[in-house]
């Protein structure tokens, strides 16, 4: 292995940094322009958003995981600089993920889109950046666009974002303008690393993966020492050790290397078997150094939104258990444990950050996993105070107690920053109003756009809010929210019933002043979702005992078969399979069949409609 001063030159030449923004102000693009001007990947090979591996990211055009490569660039002062470069998610919902990948970092690259300016999520990243004592390198990106006006923009970012712009990269990530001008500032402006190379190791784990073949792969940073092949490692919380099988850099593809130093993000395999030892924001050290104090892992996430997972199939429960053991590993943010339906069997109660999360994690579960899930309609967590004084909390709508039981319940409020042009003002209040939202402060951004914050009930924001709140503003708002209190609502349950039997995973809460509304909806829904059957299925909402709104899927009498001639067994097989194909994503509850869209029926509401207008 190299000398001492060697190693030290070599970490010198170190440059850790991840690219942050508001949601497509062209971080991947630009992640993708920089691999191609230090050769990282040959022309060839190049494809759009080449750090967005999953196939989910590419079909949705979104980031969602971060991900971390090792660059080499020759600077213009002929010196060879090793760039560590994270790619990390714009989504609110994925903001956990841009956490951990700025804690392996000296810099941020912080681009702002150069029409669009400094939106909420520009914000929310940056200040996180901040916090971590990062050195900031904004970059003003799209100035090929028509509507480009970098010279707002700067001002906005000094103004709004508080930093100096004077010096800001003007870029055109499509075009590949202003990135080899940005790579000098990164060399410039973002320090080297500083950890000591002689010490014992210290190393954060900020992402990892389960691999059948070499078991968990840590995502690491090193902070202190040195790690090789061959060394017994101490995984600090589990107290667990391994042997290091195989350590190295993802280029974007993984290239084995003899050894990772301090100041150096690389990955770790070590045959982890048990994934419950390598939970991300854990320190590695080496085995013998018993008296290591952790690093400052990360803070614990605690998700937004509930939901059930269910398997179709009864017997697959087990497997849903290790798919979702397997994926936490991926998605530190993720929760689950197990519940029961009286309608949809055994499954798990799962908490995730937002609706896009636990999409992307149902898909997931469904492509990466071969599993085919029922997902019950998302609830926030409530607090309910009991007539005997005790208090509870209430996941899931279906174990909210009966109201004669209940002194009173309160919801979780988030603090929303919504940023639009002011000609939208009236619009964004309008909506957020009609959401029972409580109005804050209003500030001018600039001459035409403020910065309106609200105090909103989470439920009401977590469905539909922002495609909403886009509508209404033609696509100007940009929204970000941290959860606030809770506070006293006046809250109700709403019970389904299909056909005479209720069925507790339709259950759902609601405001008492929307709640004959919404059954009325839903029931309306319901109706067109279920699939008739031979005989008539009533469909009633209820609140405890009383029936609030009703209606009823007629019976159905034909096979769907009994029209075709017998002499094409091709087509009636088809057809056949086709409906079995459908029936996948359904539940058999009782003697009615429902489908999984009819779950997600409670997130739909038209309520709005009359407001928008
Ligand atoms: N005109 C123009 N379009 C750009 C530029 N950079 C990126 N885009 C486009 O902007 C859109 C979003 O770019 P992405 O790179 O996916 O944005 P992102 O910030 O990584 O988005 P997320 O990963 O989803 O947060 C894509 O359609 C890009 O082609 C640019 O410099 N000029």
């Amino acid at each position: 292995m190299s000398d001492f001063s060697e190693l030290k030159e070599r970490q010198e030449h170190i440059r850790n940094f991840s690219i942050v923004a508001h949601i497509d102000h062209g971080k991947s693009t630009l992640a993708d322009r920089i691999l191609e001007l230090t050769d990282t990947v040959a022309k060839r090979d190049m494809q759009d958003q080449l750090l967005d591996s999953m196939d989910l990211e590419r079909e949705r055009g979104i980031t969602i995981k971060l991900n971390a490569v090792e660059l080499h660039y020759k600077a213009k002062n002929g010196e060879n600089y090793i760039f560590h470069l994270i790619d990390t998610p714009g989504h609110v919902d994925f903001s956990y993920e841009v956490s951990r990948s700025l804690a392996a970092c000296e810099g941020a690259v912080l681009v702002v889109d150069a029409a669009q300016g400094v939106e909420a999520q520009t914000l929310a990243n940056v200040y996180l950046a901040i916090d971590d004592n990062l050195e900031i390198v904004p970059v003003i990106n799209k100035i090929d666009l028509p509507a480009a006006d970098p010279e707002r923009v700067r001002k906005e970012i000094e103004d709004v974002v508080g930093l100096d712009a004077s010096d800001a990269v003007l870029t055109s990530a499509k075009a590949g303008i202003g990135v080899s001008e940005l790579l000098e500032q990164i060399v410039d402006k973002i320090p080297a690393p500083d950890g000591k190379i002689d010490a014992p190791l210290k190393a954060l784990i900020f992402d990892s993966k389960y691999d059948d073949y070499r078991g968990v792969v840590l995502s690491i940073r090193l902070m202190e020492g040195m790690v090789k092949r061959g060394d017994k490692i101490r995984l600090v919380n589990s107290n667990a050790v391994y042997e290091v099988t195989e350590v190295g850099v993802n280029s974007p593809d993984p290239i084995k290397k003899d050894y990772l130093m301090a100041g150096d993000v690389g990955y770790l395999a070590a045959s982890i078997k048990t994934i419950k030892d390598a939970r991300v924001g854990d320190t590695v050290t080496s085995a013998n150094n018993t008296d290591v104090i952790p690093l400052e892992g990360y803070r614990e996430m605690n998700p937004m939104v509930y939901s059930g997972l269910y398997p179709t199939d009864n017997a697959k429960f087990n497997d849903l258990r290790e798919a979702l053991e397997k994926l936490q590993l991926n998605d530190a943010a993720l929760e689950f444990e197990p519940e029961s339906s009286q309608a949809l069997g055994f499954g798990f109660r799962c908490g995730f950050l937002g609706l896009l999360h636990m999409d992307v994690v149902q898909e997931r579960l469904e492509r990466e996993f071969n599993l085919d899930l029922i997902t019950t309609a998302p609830s926030v967590t409530y607090k309910v105070d009991l007539t005997d004084d005790t208090e509870i909390e209430v996941e899931n709508p279906s174990d909210m107690p009966d109201a004669s039981q209940i002194k009173s319940v309160r919801e979780p409020y988030v603090n929303a920053n919504i940023m639009v042009p002011s000609e939208y003002v009236g619009a964004v209040m309008e909506l957020a109003q009609y959401r029972r939202g409580i109005f804050d402060t209003m500030d001018y951004i600039d001459d035409n756009r403020v910065n309106v914050k609200y105090e909103l009930p989470l439920s009401e924001i977590i469905f539909d809010f922002f495609d909403k709140l886009k509508s209404s503003t033609r696509g100007y708002a940009s929204l970000d929210y941290e959860l606030g209190e809770y506070k006293v609502s006046n809250l109700v349950k709403i019970d389904i019933l299909l056909n005479g039997d209720q069925v507790d995973a339709l259950s759902f809460i609601a405001h008492r002043d929307f709640a004959q509304q919404r059954g009325n909806e839903i029931t309306a829904s319901l109706k067109k979702i279920i699939p008739r059957r031979n005989f008539e299925i009533p469909v009633q909402a209820a609140i405890g005992n009383k029936i609030i709104a009703r209606t009823n899927i007629k019976a159905y009498r034909k096979d769907v078969t009994s029209k075709i001639h017998t002499g094409d067994p091709d087509r009636r097989a088809k057809l056949l399979d086709k409906q079995k194909r459908g029936k996948k994503r359904m539940k058999a509850v009782g003697r009615v069949e429902v489908p999984q869209e009819a779950f997600m029926a409670v997130l739909k509401t038209d309520t709005e409609s009359k407001s928008d207008k």
